[in-house]
């Protein structure tokens, strides 16, 4: 195999390659670009003008995804995977990858759409490298961009494969790329309905991109994920990154939707969750159930009927979002 088919093992080991480009026996030229970042060509002949950018690791202890992206570029290294679409795969952060950790200061994903800039230190940095590189992959007209952000959740789920699909004012979300995702192995998808600082959000919303944040199971250490199963969600990015995709009809075909009724901000150290620590994702919460309180006696109260939580966490930073309360949604508002 190419040595740059082994991107994983430089990040990890915090080496750069000896030589930046190489190609591959069809004629694919891999180019490394940076740490945790390598950019993929098919011969122009093949090229079927799709731009794909695969992410994982933005989260350094969500190795499922970390391992799948590894795979992937495997057995386009070994020329068993054959591209027509041009890819730019990128490990978001190599430094909390390598320590097993989230973050090691600040989490990156809560750092993009100019957020950086008001920040410092190595995970702003990032942030800031990720939007150019990811600003560069997808600066060529008239290309298809599709973003896949791969991570893996704290907690266990109700619905363990689902997706964040980000909003902007005056867009639509797309009923195909739903099917798309459907046929991914996705369960779920949770529209959000106003902007974001993560790192699809970005991509989505300032790249013009079609993007998802995918969540994919447990988050274990390296070697412990025999039980999340992205056998379904493999295929399709095989099926994506060699242009074969079956045509299908856009039928969403039992896909759960949801949109977010409130999301629920730490404000001060006095916040107080009130749920079980191993509650999963998805739980259901009853009309009127005090789901949190915080300084100045703000409550939490579930007002929504079918209000189920997602992403719980009282140990987040003060400023930043504690949990997420959605709600069953219908398709009607599709492009
Ligand atoms: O399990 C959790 O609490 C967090 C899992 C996770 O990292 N989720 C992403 C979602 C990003 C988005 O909102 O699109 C995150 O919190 O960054
Ligand atoms: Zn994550």
């Amino acid at each position: 195999m190419l040595a740059l088919g082994k991107l994983l093992e430089l990040t990890l080991a915090g080496r750069e390659p000896a030589e930046k480009t190489q190609l591959t026996v069809d004629g694919v030229r891999m180019r490394w670009l940076g740490e945790g970042a390598l950019e993929v060509r098919p011969p122009e002949a093949r090229d079927n003008g799709m731009d794909l950018l695969l992410s994982a690791g933005i989260h350094g202890n969500e190795t499922a995804p970390i391992e799948l992206l590894d795979e992937l570029l495997h057995g386009i290294a070994k020329g068993e995977i054959k591209p027509r679409a041009r890819i730019l795969f990128l490990f978001g952060n190599p430094e909390a990858i390598r320590k097993g950790e989230r973050y090691l200061e600040q989490d990156v994903n809560r750092l993009f759409n100019g957020r950086h800039e008001l920040s410092s230190g190595s995970e702003a940095l990032r942030a800031c490298e990720l939007e150019r590189l990811a600003t560069t992959f997808f600066s060529v007209p008239g290309r298809t961009r599709l973003h896949y952000d791969l991570h893996t959740a704290i907690r266990g789920s109700k619905i363990e494969q689902f997706a964040l699909y980000p909003f902007k004012e005056g867009r639509q979300h797309s009923r195909r790329e739903l099917a798309r995702l459907r046929a991914a192995g996705m369960e779920a998808v949770l529209l959000q309905s106003k902007t974001s600082v993560t790192f699809t959000a970005y991509t989505y919303e300032t790249l013009d991109a079609e993007a998802f944040t995918l969540e994919l199971g447990k988050a274990r250490p390296f070697g412990q994920n025999a039980q999340v199963n992205l056998e379904r969600l493999e295929t399709r990015l095989k099926q994506i990154i060699e242009g074969n995709e079956p045509e299908e009809p856009e039928a969403l075909d039992g896909l759960q939707l949801f949109s977010v009724a409130r999301e629920i901000i730490k404000h001060s150290d006095s916040f107080h969750l009130h749920l079980p620590a191993d509650i999963e994702n998805f739980s259901e919460l009853s009309k009127g159930y005090l789901l949190a309180e915080d300084l100045s006696s703000t409550r939490w109260i579930v007002e929504e009927e079918g209000a189920r939580i997602i992403f719980p966490n009282p140990k987040v930073k003060n400023g930043l979002r504690a949990g997420i309360l959605i709600v069953p949604t219908t398709p009607d508002q599709l492009a």
